[in-house]
């Protein structure tokens, strides 16, 4: 999962294993060039699958045979992992030196009685840290749902493995579950540079890399309470023989990208965050969604949310990949978690449903355009006939989490609104209303 590896529905949608290049930079990450803007790093893809790995280990205890094992303590600097540990509320340090830190900052010792909201082991840059203590309101309380009643319930899935269902029915845009990631890391590490000085092959040194993150994960495990790590561990893991650490491989298979946090450009998705999460972490893919989520940095939460009613036991799903993309397309970006997806838009796709989705934001722009020019001269055509009849084809594909359908809702409002039609107006604007609320937006 952009998963980032998991995807956000809002987020650049490519596969998840971007990863930086093993580099001679300081540790910690490349700063910015002199003129502020960022070093540009090709990226190397993870293998995932089934992957020849057999000489790793001795490749590994060649490269780093003394790994200083992770404490719980803070303020210890490890030797030979890039990094910090150090206290939550702590901001002293230079922006691109990797702190492991809780946030929200909690006291050694302190249980959910003290935090029930929870709170998540990170490894971050400097800067993000800063970044994320100085949002507004941070650290907000995790919004809970209507009535405080529970809206999901995880147990088997037809797909295999566990999965999400709903508990009760559940409206658009109504708040299933909302929680604090159990971890957020970045989505690639620096590797310390005597490794591509070796003369390792690249195979190796990916192995190599994935060994030495694993080792850096483990230092936020180890910080965990019993209870998160135990519930981290039970997580899926799709990725057990390409050369993931078992951390790595939780993480490579239940990863959301955060929103906001990233160490470069915000499209480069090797320097972007991802996060673990205890119970959204076992909703399972489909190319036609039925929930949708965003990250709330104030709060340190993702929020869960329906994109269309949902009936109770339904199987509650969010989409792993861009599903404004072609069957092919679709089913090239999911392979990498392991899913062959068997949704009803994978196995009724047809031409037309392929062109649906790869020609929509397109089709809505253009209809977009021509409402302006009738908002400016109400004696030219309006889009409604077209807009209802795209309406329609969204919500038969399955589509409503596509960014722009609020659009679509808007010019139906503004169209009807205009021509007198208050009930159809009305009607209408529920419906957006609805998909602002589902959107995270109030
Ligand atoms: C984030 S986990 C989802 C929860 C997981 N099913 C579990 O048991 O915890 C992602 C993994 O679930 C499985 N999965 C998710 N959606 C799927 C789908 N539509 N079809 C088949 N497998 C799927 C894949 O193994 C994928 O790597």
């Amino acid at each position: 999962m952009k998963r980032g590896f998991l995807k956000t529905a809002k987020a650049k949608k490519t596969e998840g294993i971007a990863l930086p290049p093993v580099a001679s930079t300081p540790p910690g990450g490349v700063p910015p060039k002199g003129d502020g803007s960022f070093v540009e790093r090709p990226s190397i893809k993870l293998p995932y699958g089934k992957v020849e790995t057999g000489n790793v280990a001795s490749v590994i205890d060649f490269v780093q045979p003394n790994i200083v094992k992770a404490r719980p303590t803070e303020g210890v600097v490890s030797r030979k992992i890039i990094g910090r540990e150090i206290s939550g509320d702590t901001v002293d340090y230079s922006d691109y030196v990797i702190v492991y830190t809780t946030l929200p900052p909690v006291n050694l010792g302190d249980t959910l009685d003290d935090e029930p909201d929870n709170w998540t082991e990170c490894i971050l840059a400097g800067h993000i840290k800063r970044q994320i203590l100085s949002t507004p309101g941070f650290p907000r309380p995790v919004e809970k749902t209507a009535g405080g009643k529970v809206y999901h319930r995880v147990k088997p899935s037809p797909f295999g493995g566990l999965g999400m269902f709903a508990a009760r029915p559940v409206r658009t845009g109504d708040l299933i579950v909302a929680e604090r990631p159990l971890l957020i890391a970045q989505r690639g590490f620096e590797m310390r540079d005597e490794s591509g000085s070796k003369g390792l092959t690249q195979a190796e040194m990916i192995q190599v890399y994935m060994q030495q993150w694993e080792e850096q994960l483990g230092i936020a495990l180890n910080r965990m309470t019993d209870e998160n790590r135990k519930a981290f561990m039970a997580l899926a893991n799709s990725h057990t023989e390409d050369g993931s650490g078992p951390i790595l491989g939780i993480v490579r298979t239940n990863g959301y990208e955060v929103p906001g946090l990233n160490d470069g450009h915000e499209d480069d998705s090797t320097r972007a965050y991802t996060a673990v999460l205890n119970v959204m972490s076992r909703v399972n893919h489909s190319c036609s969604p039925n929930t949708t989520h965003h990250f709330d940095m104030a709060s340190l939460s993702f929020q869960l949310r329906a994109i269309r009613d949902i009936k109770q036991g339904e199987e509650l799903f969010y989409a792993y990949c861009d599903i404004l993309r072609t069957k092919s397309e679709r089913a090239e970006e999911l392979a990498p978690y392991g899913v062959v997806c068997v949704c009803p838009g994978c196995v009724g796709a047809t031409k037309e449903t392929d062109l649906l989705r790869s020609e929509l934001a397109k089709r809505i722009a253009k209809l977009r355009a021509d409402h302006h020019v009738w908002m400016k001269d109400h004696s030219r055509p309006n889009v409604l006939v077209a807009s209802l009849k795209l309406i329609a084809e969204i919500e038969k594909e399955g589509l409503t989490d596509a960014p722009s359908f609020i659009v679509l809702l808007r010019m139906v409002v503004e169209v009807y609104s205009a021509s007198g039609s208050g009930n159809s107006a009305m009607k209408y604007l529920d419906q957006l209303n609805n998909h602002f609320r589902a959107s995270g937006r109030r």
